[in-house]
């Protein structure tokens, strides 16, 4: 089966020092590969280079079995690539159905006639409820996003993620700041991404039992290069990635 996404020998380097150096990885249709590695591993560069906002010193990104290594991210984006970023990227003064609704309309373009936008906007508004209600957040439609919990947050950067309909999504640590009680419900959203969407993930998070409960298969990074990618049994037995783990925090 063709890899929805794969890169080939990606690299970046500054100067002499290899921040990511030559990955190989497949993501296949509906996959879900979790992303480990101590800090400072090359997790986040590596999501950089996929997405387009760094451009490889080496190496190739292929998106659907074409390459889109010189694309710029938002004709990525476009291709059907989404990511989630570290730093939220919510508009903290506007409610959360405007966020959604900004991002909706921000897929479908803008230039609409006149007589088609009130009904252009009945169908924007209700596919902005359409993705609340699938990340469980539909009761909070009309919050200002600036006062959700963490969890919550979390929740709406997902929805403003899903407004996109991407078919390849990256998420850059969905856990963060995230109450240990406010898990399970975030783990359920997540896992509903795929299912029986198509959709395929790829998921850097240092949560060990979050990554061990969602994922199909565990990319390890260490010092920016792919130590092991495999099943999450075969990967947690691997010597090296145990070795490469003394000491850190899993
Ligand atoms: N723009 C940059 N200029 C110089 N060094 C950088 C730059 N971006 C990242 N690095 C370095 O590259 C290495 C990898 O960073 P990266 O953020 O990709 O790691 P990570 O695995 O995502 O780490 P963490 O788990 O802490 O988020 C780090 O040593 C970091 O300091």
């Amino acid at each position: 089966m063709t890899a929805v996404l794969s890169t080939r020998g990606l690299s970046w380097r500054i100067g002499e020092v290899a921040i990511v150096d030559g990955v190989d990885l497949d993501l296949a249709p509906g996959e879900f590969l979790g992303v480990i590695g101590p800090n400072g591993a090359g997790k986040t560069s590596l999501f950089n280079l996929i997405t387009g906002v760094r451009r490889p010193t080496a190496g190739q990104v292929l998106l659907h079995g074409r390459e889109i290594t010189d694309l710029p991210p938002h004709r990525r984006a476009r291709r059907g690539l989404g990511r989630t970023f570290q730093a939220s990227s919510v508009f903290g003064s506007l409610s959360v159905r405007e966020n959604v609704r900004l991002a909706v309309q921000a897929q479908r373009g803008g230039s609409l006639r006149l007589w088609r936008r009130a009904a252009a906007d009945r169908e924007v508004v209700a596919a902005a409820d359409a993705v609340l209600e699938r990340v469980g957040l539909a009761h909070r439609a009309a919050a200002q996003a600036g006062t959700l919990a963490h969890g919550e947050k979390r929740k709406l950067e997902i929805a403003l993620l899903l407004a996109g309909e991407p078919t390849v999504m990256l998420l850059d640590e969905p856990m963060a700041g995230v109450s240990a009680e406010d898990v399970p419900e975030l783990v359920a959203v997540i896992r509903s991404l795929t299912g029986d969407t198509g959709r395929s993930v790829l998921m850097v998070e240092h949560h060990m039992d979050v990554i061990l409960e969602l994922a199909d298969r565990i990319a390890v990074m260490h010092h920016g290069a792919l130590l092991a990618c495999d099943t999450p049994q075969t990967v947690m037995a691997n010597a090296v990635v145990q070795e490469a783990y003394l000491g850190e925090e899993l």
